[in-house]
């Protein structure tokens, strides 16, 4: 179980998160959701210690992360927001600074390696340096660099961007197939359609601050035979939308 408790960060120009306090809970898919700078991955990057908040702890399984904060690292498996980093290195490069930050042991990270790689289709590439990748294949490679450790807790930031609609259903199965295991699985998305077909829970934040913490079914429940994406933007979304769109719509005949 994973605690935030009164959590703050401030940036110098921008308060990025406002005493956010959630529970996420063990064996759930638990997704993050809100528009572009509403706090998803500066949420996400405290958990993993990128970053230090301003203020307020997290708690993971009763431990507080400031106090234990090694510990903590080893069982996370994180996917950042963006695969563009070590573009010099190989794949395998990637891979074995992370197998010796994480000391796993040869004979477990070369099982692992080996069925991962194969499953996302990175077997035959991985002596190739990640500047060369795809925008997918550098997603994959993150990936598998997050799952190699077999972590208990997985953060993964927008992991399905850009990949390929095999990868994105491999990476679905393996996420529930975690999650059954009573195991921790977060996610940031912004496809409505994926978080409602995937998400046990969710937080939805705006502007740093949680407007929506509970069940995905809760949720719809709200809205009889409406979709999750119709739920979210009646809650996050700009407010006279269609006049937005229908001014543009204007605008544009008279060009
Ligand atoms: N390193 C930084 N320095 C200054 N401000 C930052 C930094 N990182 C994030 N911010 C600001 O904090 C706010 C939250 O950013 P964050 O990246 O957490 O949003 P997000 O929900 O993940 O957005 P997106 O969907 O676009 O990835 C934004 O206003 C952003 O400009």
């Amino acid at each position: 179980m994973i605690e935030f408790n009164h959590l703050r960060k401030v940036y110098p120009s921008t308060e990025a998160l406002r005493d956010l306090t959630l529970t996420i809970p063990n064996g759930k898919i638990f997704g993050f959701l809100g528009h572009n700078g509403a706090g998803k991955s500066t949420t996400l990057k405290s958990l993993v210690s990128i970053i230090e908040p301003t203020s307020g702890t997290i708690n993971v399984d009763g431990y507080n992360l400031a106090d234990h904060r090694l510990s903590i690292k080893k069982k996370i498996g994180y996917v950042p927001d963006s695969p563009d980093m070590f573009l010099e290195l190989t794949a395998n490069d990637y891979w074995d600074l992370i197998a010796s930050a994480y000391e796993i042991p040869k004979d477990v990270r070369e099982q692992r390696q080996t069925k991962l790689a194969r499953l996302f289709d990175m077997d035959s590439h991985a002596d190739e340096p990640i500047g060369d990748f795809s925008h997918g294949m550098r997603q994959k490679t993150v990936v598998i660099g997050a799952l190699l450790s077999d972590p208990d807790i997985w953060v993964l930031d927008e992991p399905m961007t850009g990949l390929d609609p095999q990868a994105i259903y491999d990476l679905k199965t393996l996420m529930r197939s975690h999650a059954a295991k009573g195991k921790t699985v977060i996610f940031s998305t912004h496809v409505l359609a994926t978080a409602q077909e995937l998400c046990d829970e969710l937080a939805i934040l705006r502007h740093g601050q949680l407007i929506y913490n509970g069940s995905v079914k809760q949720l719809l429940s709200t809205m009889p035979n409406a979709s999750l994406e119709t739920i979210y933007l009646k809650m996050a979304g700009r407010q006279g939308d269609s006049q937005v769109i229908d001014q543009l719509e204007g605008a544009d005949k008279h060009d």
